[in-house]
C-alpha cells in the first residue's frame, strides 16, 4: 500500500500486490545458508524508507566458504568439463524461468532499488534473458587459433576458461549487472562468486533459487549480499580467485585494483562512474532535443553511469532549448514506482539522496543558477525534483564529480571546437551524447571525444552484441559482446615438433 506525497498530488493506490520476500539468505553451494557471524542487515524501501527484509550478511568466513566451493565446481566439477552446447542448454532454462516470474522479479527490484516497475518488466528483466541467451549462443563458438610458422613447429593457442571469477556490482541496475557479470563468466566455463550490492540484494538471491532449479550445477554460482568494505574486500584480495569483474564507482575501483595488485595480481576489469555530456547544435530540433536531454538526466531517476549529465547547448538555440527544457522538467511525475504514470520514483538509499541533495547545495553556494528543483518531494522516501542548473563553469564541482541524481548541468558553446573541448574536459569518458542532423559534424565530434559509447540523436542505445565500457577514469575492460568474453579466457598457446612437414 503507497501513500505518498509528491507535492502536487497525493497517491494513495496499492498499484500492485507486492510479492513477500522468499530468499534472504546467502546461497554457497547450491544451498541457502546463514552467515557464519549469524549477522544480517536490513535492506529498505526506498519509497517509504521501511525495513524490506534482513538479508544474511556475507563477511571474509562467507567469502571463503564460496571461494572453496567455486574452486572444488572448476578445479573437479563438471561445469568447465561440460561441452559449451550442454552449458548452453541450463542457460537457456535459467532464461525460461526468469521469463516465467518477471513479475515478481520486477517488483523486486523496485522496493529495493526505487526503479520503475513497468521499466524492470519490460526491459531489465527481459534483458536477463537476452543476456543469457546471447551468451549460451557463444558457449559452443569459443575456440583459439591455428598458427602459420617460420619454422617445423604445431602451434596453437587455447582459450582456456581463467578459473574462479569474483563479480561486484553496484545497486543502480541489479537485475542487467548481474547477468553482463554472471553470463559470460558462465559460457566460458568459469564458476564464480558474486556480491550484489548491499542496497539492492534480492532480485540477485531470487535469480540463484531459478539458477539451481534451471540445473547450474553446485558451487558454480554463488551469491554473498555484503558490505564492500569486508565482503567486497574479501573477494577483490582473494589469494584463490582469479580474476574480478567490477562495476561501480571510481573510487571502488581504484582499491580494487590495488588489493588485486597487493594479493595474487589477478586481472581485474572495471567499468567505473561517468560524468557524460550531451552536446547540442543549433541546427537540431529543439524539442526533440529537449527531450534526449531530460530522459538522458532522468531516467532512472539519474542514477545511470551514462546519465547526460553535462548538457551543451549552441548559442543560437540555447535560450529556446533553457526555456522549454524547464517548462517540461516541471511537468516531469515523481512518485510511487509502482505507478504506471509515473517517470521518476526515489533515489536508492538515503546515503545517496543526502549526497545529491548536498551536490545541490554546492551548485547554488559555487554560483550556478538553478533554473528549477533542487528540493526533496514530500516527506516520506527518498524523491528529489528534477533539477537544473544553468550558466555550469567547467570547473565547478556540480560539473566535474558524478552526482548520480536527477541534476542537470547546462551551459552553453560557440563553435565545435569549443564543444569538443568542454566535452573532454572531465575526467571520466564513459559515454557521450550528439544531437545534430548534420552528418558532417557527428562525425567529426563522434571521433574527437574519449568515450565508449557515443549517441548520434538517441540515448541508452545498448545492444548485447556491442561492447560497452570506458575511456579514462571510466574504466577499462568491456562487458556486452563476444569482448566480454575475453574477461573470462585465458589464451594458452601450446608448441609441438612437426618433422618433416610437405608444407609450412
Ligand atoms: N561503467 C558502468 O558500466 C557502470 C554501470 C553502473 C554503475 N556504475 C557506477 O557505479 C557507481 C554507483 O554504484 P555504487 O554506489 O554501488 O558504487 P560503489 O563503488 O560504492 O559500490 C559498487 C560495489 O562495490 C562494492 N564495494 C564498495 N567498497 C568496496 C571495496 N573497498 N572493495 C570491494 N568492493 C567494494 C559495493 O559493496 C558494491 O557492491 C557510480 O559511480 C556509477 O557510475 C558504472
Amino acid at each position: 500500500m503507497t501513500n505518498l506525497s509528491n507535492g502536487s498530488s497525493t497517491y494513495s493506490q496499492s498499484f500492485l500486490q507486492i510479492p513477500p520476500v522468499k530468499f534472504t539468505k546467502l546461497f554457497i553451494n547450491g544451498k541457502f545458508l546463514d552467515s557464519v557471524s549469524g549477522k544480517t542487515f536490513e535492506t529498505v524501501d526506498p519509497r517509504t524508507e521501511e525495513v524490506v527484509a534482513e538479508i544474511a550478511e556475507a563477511t571474509k568466513e562467507d567469502v571463503d566458504i564460496a571461494v572453496k566451493a567455486a574452486r572444488e565446481a572448476f578445479d573437479s566439477g563438471s561445469w568447465p568439463r561440460m561441452p559449451g552446447a550442454e552449458r548452453a542448454k541450463i542457460m537457456l532454462k535459467w532464461a525460461q524461468l526468469i521469463e516465467q516470474n518477471v513479475e515478481e522479479i520486477a517488483a523486486l527490484d523496485t522496493i529495493d532499488g526505487g526503479k520503475l516497475f513497468s521499466w524492470c518488466k519490460a526491459v531489465d528483466v527481459p534483458e536477463a534473458c537476452n543476456i543469457l541467451r546471447y551468451y549460451a549462443g557463444a558457449a559452443d563458438k569459443i575456440h583459439g587459433n591455428v598458427f602459420k610458422t617460420s619454422r617445423d613447429l604445431h602451434l596453437y593457442s587455447l582459450m582456456e576458461p581463467v578459473g574462479v571469477v569474483g563479480h561486484i556490482i553496484p545497486w543502480n541496475f541489479p537485475t542487467v549487472m548481474f547477468f553482463a557479470k554472471v553470463a559470460p563468466a558462465l559460457a566460458a566455463g568459469c564458476t564464480m562468486v558474486i556480491k550484489p550490492a548491499e542496497q539492492t540484494p534480492l532480485s540477485s538471491l531470487f535469480y540463484a533459487h531459478l539458477a539451481k532449479l534451471a540445473g547450474i550445477p553446485d558451487g558454480v554460482l554463488n551469491v554473498v549480499p555484503g558490505f564492500g568494505s569486508t565482503a567486497g574486500a574479501a573477494i577483490s584480495s582473494h589469494m584463490d580467485i582469479d580474476a574480478v569483474s567490477f562495476t561501480g564507482s571510481t573510487e571502488t575501483g581504484r582499491k580494487i585494483m590495488q588489493a588485486a595488485a597487493l594479493s595474487n595480481l589477478k586481472p581485474v576489469s572495471l567499468e567505473l562512474g561517468g560524468k557524460s555530456p550531451v552536446l547540442i547544435f543549433d541546427d537540431a530540433d529543439v524539442d526533440k532535443a529537449v527531450d534526449l536531454a531530460l530522459f538522458g538526466i532522468l531516467h532512472n531517476k539519474g542514477e545511470i553511469c551514462v546519465a547526460f549529465s553535462r548538457v551543451f547547448v549552441q548559442e543560437g538555440i540555447y535560450d529556446e532549448f533553457e526555456k522549454k527544457v524547464v517548462e517540461k522538467a516541471k511537468t516531469w511525475v515523481v512518485g510511487d514506482p509502482f505507478d504506471p504514470k509515473v517517470q521518476q520514483g526515489p533515489q536508492t538509499s538515503k546515503a545517496q539522496f543526502d549526497k545529491i541533495l548536498s551536490y545541490i547545495e554546492h551548485g547554488k553556494s559555487e554560483g550556478a543558477t538553478l533554473l528549477t528543483g533542487g528540493k526533496p518531494v514530500g516527506n516520506r522516501g527518498y524523491y528529489i525534483e528534477p533539477t537544473i542548473f544553468a550558466n555550469v563553469k567547467e570547473d565547478m564541482l556540480i560539473a566535474q564529480e558524478e552526482i548520480f541524481g536527477p541534476v542537470m548541468a547546462l551551459s552553453k558553446f560557440k563553435t565545435i571546437e569549443d564543444a569538443i573541448k568542454k566535452a573532454n574536459s572531465c575526467k571520466y569518458g564513459l559515454a557521450a551524447g550528439i544531437v545534430t542532423k548534420n552528418l558532417d559534424i557527428a562525425n567529426t565530434v563522434s571521433r574527437s571525444i574519449r568515450a565508449g559509447i557515443i549517441w548520434i540523436n538517441c540515448f541508452f542505445a545498448f545492444d548485447i552484441d556491442c561492447p560497452f565500457g570506458g575511456y579514462k577514469m571510466s574504466g577499462f575492460g568491456r562487458d556486452y559482446g563476444l569482448e566480454a568474453l575475453h574477461k573470462y579466457l585465458q589464451v594458452k598457446s601450446v608448441a609441438t615438433p612437426i618433422y618433416n612437414s610437405p608444407w609450412l
